[in-house]
């Protein structure tokens, strides 16, 4: 890559330059700070209309270039670019402007959280009870989102920026990167002055990031065989070494052997610039993704001159190579009398395609043999999740690995889902000021927005990357549901296998239509929430895998796509309901239910397309889709109803469970769990039945039922555990934590008379619940109220105090602010009264990740020694086979005929009661079913 130092000083130096005028006349920067690329594609199309895009204004922080200047010497590896007019006060955003493509990374703030939850501040302020092992972080949880513009596009890039407001803020700087495949990094420089660092930093922090976030990032890297996609989860410890090979314009290869060791070993000018450059000028397509299509269609062999075309059409065995073998790329355009009109363009583009991708397959190939290196990791946009792409590069890493040229073991071939994001993430990590260096990986959530219509209350910028548009407020939604309509249409791909080409060096994966900008869909936000820990009673992260139903199979994936497709018409009238039933609601519902359902489509044709896909992805996914269309609880007010409702026969509950033995009493008790488990809206033949009778009526006939042995019946085991057989006894559970499913009765009927004989027992309970809403699930923020009132004194003196047991408790952990002030000089008879407390689990899906909990659940969990899971969401689609360090109750009705009997072997209403214990120093008890 000879000239890259002279070319990107240049450009820094046009900046410079280019900065006084605009200083002057509020010229535009789009210009100046494109002015990195090589060869100069696009820097003369570029018009300066989005000059006044990023202006000046008092009040507002922006990027300011004026002054811009290098520090130091042109000539070194390393400039620093000063910007000594910028103020600090702008928005996390990094750029990675290469010689084709303009990539961006930026931070968006999560909303400030409310402070008004009375769970939190009553628990932390009035009781001192802290999340004691909580860091904290300079940055308070956000987002990191990926977008790329064509280099020539900057204008859409800037508008971009604007529409996002990316350039005011009050954040801490930005990152500019400017070159191609360069390997330059820059110090922050320790001036006051925000500082521009110019770097091909991708590479170079692309070690420690990958080992520390992006390796740990779910299904961040695959292999692609003959059409599959297999995602690899790699061991930190085994990373290194490994080739990163960046295929940008240009080429890159760095051997990395740990944490900033790194070496650029080749590289090669053949790269991506060089099929779309040639692939332009012989085609005259107008873009990549034209180009790429044609390949689709393209049969490279009227083009290419193959072994048989040598060999009269046989294999040349004695060398191992068969007829269909490219001998010679491009070689029977010499021996034939043909023009380049009598090429198809189709033909040309695929033949290009292979070239360049055998090409850097081989050389990569060749240095991972070199250096003795296991693993290669392909980069850069050139591959623009392209299956022909990967199949063909993974095809020549392969290739040359046949046991006639096999030497020092095999290098396999990875492909990243943010393949081309390397630079400006890598770039963006590496800024100190964000706190992000300390971020670990199960602190990143990945999400899959369309684009969201409103942040701030304003509906900012066109969503889906059809920037050439000018960015219109009012037709905003419109739009939207226009786009989504298009990315809903089916896009059909060939089955491996398929090409007719046959052959051991044929790729077999040639995919269909390509998709618009597969990248769009392919790589989610980054939700960066520092608080998020793995829950530390896990029996082995490493190993925990959330989902119980693997979607890999296709019958599978059908079905439970046909279920949720079902399920949305009824969810759309619920969440417009929830939010009045204004316009502006249904427009939104709409707009939810074409993105929602594009995302099905999406994943339905691909169902590796954002990672490995399990069944809590999906309801997440839905969960996340509602939040962006801003509905913020569709089942507000059928939670509501369905509480008061069950508050209101819960004293008699009480009050017969307490005429109870204890044994019968805690069979009663799980039983209950199970019948109220009954209620939830998610499941359509139990919404159907909602239709039969009252909230109660449906209650009852639940539980009379509830006929054991269930289906997964280890009631035993844990009345064992509780009660003890004989004589031989264990003291009671220190510290028990329910996660909670559904409100209404699930909540009030089911876990909360639980959690009291937990109490009454001396097991402290804390009551786990969703963060956010999902479905009809109760989150922790409303739990406190519940909770007060289900602990209410009865003002008729003629009733018992049955609630006593849970006032007390609550009173002890802080829930009940007004009867601790009522309390506070009365005697504590009871003081030595375990606490019942709430905290918030991190999450807002019907189902749970344990990987990625909050780091309140995690401080909670530390003393824990049983944990009760209920609900079909957290104890079966997700942690069915979860293993813990502790006791672990799982308890839920399964109201899914087809989950029934591929999980349990039973049928639909049919219950589990699951419980593992942990070995006993002096056990008494037998094992469990598991
Ligand atoms: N929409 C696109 N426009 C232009 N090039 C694209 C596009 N999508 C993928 N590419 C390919 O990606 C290459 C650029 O990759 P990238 O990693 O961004 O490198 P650079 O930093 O050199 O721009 C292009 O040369 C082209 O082969
Ligand atoms: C989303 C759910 C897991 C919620 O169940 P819960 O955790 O509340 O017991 C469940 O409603 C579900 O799997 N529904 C889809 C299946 C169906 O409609 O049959
Ligand atoms: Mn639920």
């Amino acid at each position: 890559m000879a000239g890259l130092t002279e070319d990107t000083v240049l450009g820094i130096d046009d900046i410079k330059e280019k900065d006084e005028e605009t200083e002057r006349t509020s010229k535009p920067i789009d210009k100046e700070v494109s002015a990195g690329e090589e060869g100069g594609q696009g820097e003369r199309d570029m018009a300066p209309s989005a000059g006044n895009l990023i202006h000046r204004s008092g009040s507002r922080p922006q990027l300011d270039l004026s002054k811009a200047a290098i520090a130091g010497n042109f000539e070194e590896r390393n400039p620093t670019i000063l910007l000594p007019n910028q103020s600090d006060d702008i928005s996390h955003l990094a750029l990675d402007i290469g010689g084709s493509l303009i990539k961006l990374v930026y931070f968006s703030r999560h909303e400030d959280q409310s402070i008004s939850d009375k769970r939190k501040k009553t628990v932390k302020e009035r009781l001192g009870i802290s999340n004691c092992n909580r860091r904290s972080y300079p940055i308070l949880g956000g987002r990191l989102h990926f977008v790329k513009f064509e280099t020539n596009k900057i204008n859409d890039c800037l508008e971009f920026i604007d529409s996002k407001q990316l350039h005011r803020g009050d954040n801490y700087g930005i990152l500019l990167l400017i070159g191609m495949d360069s390997l330059w990094h820059s110090e922050l420089s320790a001036n006051d002055n925000a500082v521009i660092k110019a770097t091909g930093g991708g590479a170079y922090k692309f070690a420690d990031l990958f080992k520390e976030r992006l390796g740990a990032i779910r299904h961040e890297a695959f292999t692609h065989k003959e059409g599959q996609k297999e995602f690899v989860q790699i061991d930190h410890n085994e990373l290194f070494p490994y080739l990163l090979v960046n295929i940008g314009s240009g080429v890159s290869m760095i051997k990395v052997d740990g944490d900033g060791k790194f070496q650029r070993v080749s590289g090669t000018n053949v790269g991506g610039g060089t099929y779309w450059g040639l692939g332009r000028l012989l085609t005259k397509c107008k873009s990549f993704d034209e180009l790429l299509e044609l390949s689709q269609r393209g049969d490279n062999r009227t083009i290419d001159m193959l072994v048989g075309d040598i060999y009269g059409g046989m294999d040349y065995p004695k060398i191992g190579l068969s007829a269909s073998t490219i001998a010679s790329s491009f070689g029977k355009a010499i021996s034939e009398n043909k023009e380049l009109e009598d090429y198809r363009p189709e033909d040309i583009s695929l033949s290009l395609l292979r070239m360049i991708s055998y090409n850097i397959g081989q050389i990569s190939h060749l240095n991972a043999l070199r250096f003795g290196i296991k693993r290669i990791f392909f980069g850069g946009f050139f591959i623009r999740g392209h299956a022909y792409t990967m199949d063909t590069i993974s095809f020549a890493v392969h290739f040359w690995q046949f046991p006639i040229f096999r030497s020092k073991g095999e290098a396999q071939a990875m492909f990243l889902r943010h393949e081309g994001f390397l630079g400006a993430l890598g770039a963006f990590m590496s800024y100190e000021k964000h706190g992000l260096d300390d971020l670990m990986a199960h602190q990143l959530v990945e999400r899959f927005p369309m684009g969201a219509p409103y942040t701030g209350g304003k509906i900012h910028g066109p969503p889906l990357g059809d920037l050439n548009e000018k960015a219109s407020v009012i037709s905003w939604m419109e739009k939207f549901v226009q786009k989504g309509t298009e990315i809903t249409a089916p896009v059909p791909m060939t089955p491996s296998g398929t090409t007719g080409l046959g052959g051991f060096e044929v790729p077999l994966s040639k995919g269909g239509i390509l998709r618009s900008d597969a990248s769009a869909l392919n790589v989610g936000v980054l939700h960066l929430v520092p608080s998020l820990e793995v829950f530390p009673l896990l029996a082995d992260p490493k190993m925990y895998e959330p989902n119980t139903i693997d979607l890999s199979d296709h019958g599978e994936l059908e079905y439970w796509f046909t279920v949720l497709s079902e399920h949305l018409p009824d969810l759309v009238d619920k969440a417009v309901a929830s939010e009045g039933g204004t316009d502006d609601a249904k427009r939104r519902g709409d707009a939810f239910a074409r993105a929602f359902s594009a995302h099905l489509a999406r994943l339905l044709e691909e169902p590796a397309a954002y990672g490995k896909l399990g069944l809590a992805n999906l309801l997440e996914l839905r969960e996340e889709c509602l939040r962006e269309f801003q509905f913020v609880d569709a089942y507000r007010s059928i939670k509501q109803r369905e509480n008061e409702a069950s508050l209101a026969v819960l004293p008699d509950l009480l009050m017969e469970l307490d005429s109870m033995s204890e044994e019968i009493r805690l069979l009663t008790l799980i039983e209950g769990v199970l019948a109220a488990n009954i209620f939830d809206w998610g499941a359509r033949a139990c919404v159907d039945l909602y239709h039969e009778g009252t909230i109660i009526e449906i209650y009852r006939m639940s539980r009379n039922k509830m006929h054991r042995p269930w289906r997964v019946d280890d009631f035993d085991v844990f009345k064992e555990r509780m009660f003890g057989s004989g004589d031989k006894k264990l003291p009671p559970h220190r510290r028990a934590l329910l996660f909670v499913d559904n409100a209404g009765a699930d909540i009030v009927l089911g876990m909360l008379p639980l959690a009291r004989e937990l109490l009454r027992r001396g097991t402290e309970v804390v009551l786990v619940a969703n963060s956010l809403p999902a479905l009809n699930d109760v989150t922790a923020m409303e739990l406190p109220d519940i909770v007060a009132e289900a602990a209410k004194k009865e003002t008729d003196s003629s009733s018992p105090q049955h609630c006593d047991i849970l006032r007390r408790a609550a009173e002890a952990g802080g829930l009940l602010v007004d009867a601790m002030i009522n309390t506070v000089d009365s005697p504590r008879e009871n003081s030595a009264l375990v606490p019942l407390r709430v905290v918030e689990n991190g999450c807002g899906s019907p189902c749970i990740d344990l990987r990625q909990v909050s780091s309140e659940l995690a401080a909670a969990a530390n003393d824990a020694d049983l944990i009760i899971l209920e609900g079909m969401g957290r104890s079966l689609h997700t942690n069915f086979n979860a293993r813990f360090k502790c006791d672990a109750l799982k308890l839920a009705m399964v109201k899914n005929q087809r989950l029934a009997e591929k999980l349990i072997n039973g049928n639909i209403y049919d219950c589990v009661c699951r419980f593992c214990i942990l070995h006993y120093k002096f056990s008494l008890l037998g094992h469990c079913t598991l």
